[in-house]
């Protein structure tokens, strides 16, 4: 035995001692094709139905009619200014720069001195937001890189504190621009009379600049965080598309929410959708939760971290 161990690799295969090596080494495989057949056992699939938000009163969330001027004044200046032109604008100053360099911990804390206007139903820090939204998703049984989508789906609203000109192109719902503004974005089409698209002899029509079915990765949605960290995390982390999905349909309620747009839809596009509807849930819900206790909690996302971002720190 000693001896065969001291030969070259390709010398296992003819001595009986080596035979015997490789039979080890096949069934130590073997164990471990078990071990993480069992581990995803234990984990519920992403779209699984949960008992997570059984039991919160959804009419509590999201009601925009009753909201603070705070909230109503932010979607005023918000679908006032984002027009294709501004779009256009903040791409191209995206892909010209790094504004940072952080690790993703690093990003969490710095987010955290940001209050959303346009949220009506959360007070409470970013930190606090990210947790709640992990913490949710991981009592659940859910897949680990689900539990980290939750953690960093809003770090995004850092560019808060880069190039924005405000929370308006920051926070906030997503819509698309390009194409007549739906009426089933928060506070209607209406709401966008003094954008300066709104009369725009082809960005008024109902495809605008789009042909039906050319697929939600061809349409440009209003910019803010989402779009922002998708490009970030797509090029930097190891999550899976779901995961980027997640991260950068989330605000698209409009979409996801309430059934517009769906005639841009393309192939793989009914799999986005499917993600981020069995994202939201914890996204939204979990805002009246309990506090979570940062401390505590570190240590397991720090793990959870370095797991699906090989290099840090990252590029912002
Ligand atoms: O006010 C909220 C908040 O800004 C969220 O981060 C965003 O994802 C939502 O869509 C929006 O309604
Ligand atoms: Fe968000
Ligand atoms: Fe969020």
């Amino acid at each position: 035995m000693s001896v065969a161990v001291q030969q070259p690799v390709s010398a296992f295969r003819t001595d009986r001692d080596g035979l015997a090596l490789e039979e080890m080494v096949d069934e130590i495989e073997h164990i471990n094709i078990l071990k993480d057949q069992a581990k995803k056992e234990l984990e519920k699939s992403m779209a699984e139905a949960s008992e997570f938000d059984a039991e919160k009163d959804k009419t509590k969330f999201r009601q925009y009619e009753d909201a603070s001027d705070r909230v109503k004044n932010f979607y005023k200046e918000q679908h006032t200014k984002q027009t294709v032109a501004y779009n256009l604008k903040a791409r191209n100053a995206f892909r010209s720069k790094t504004r940072a360099e952080m690790t993703i911990w690093e990003a969490i804390e710095k987010l955290n001195t940001l209050i959303d206007e346009s949220d009506p139903d959360t007070e409470l820090s970013q930190i606090e937001h990210l947790l709640q939204s992990a913490e949710a998703i991981r009592r659940d049984g859910k897949p680990r890189w689900m539990q980290l989508t939750g953690l960093i789906h809003d770090l995004g609203k850092l560019l808060f504190f880069f190039d924005a000109e405000g929370q308006w192109d920051v926070v906030g719902d997503t819509f698309v621009v390009g194409c007549a503004f739906d009426d089933r974005i928060i506070y209607g089409n209406k709401s966008f009379k003094e954008n300066l698209d709104y009369n725009d002899p082809i960005y008024s029509t109902k495809n605008g600049i789009y042909t039906p079915g050319c697929g939600l990765d061809n349409i440009m949605l209003s910019w803010g965080h989402d779009e922002y960290l998708y490009h970030v995390v797509k090029d930097q982390s190891t999550l899976p598309k779901e995961a980027l999905a997640m991260i950068r349909f989330h605000s698209f309620y409009p979409w996801h929410n309430a059934g517009a747009y769906h005639e841009f839809m393309g192939p793989g596009d009914e799999a986005q959708l499917a993600a981020v509807k069995a994202f939201n849930p914890y996204d939204l819900y979990s805002k009246s939760d309990e506090k979570p206790s940062v401390e505590k909690l570190k240590g397991y996302y720090l793990d959870l971290i370095s797991e699906y971002f090989p290099k840090q720190p990252i590029r912002w």
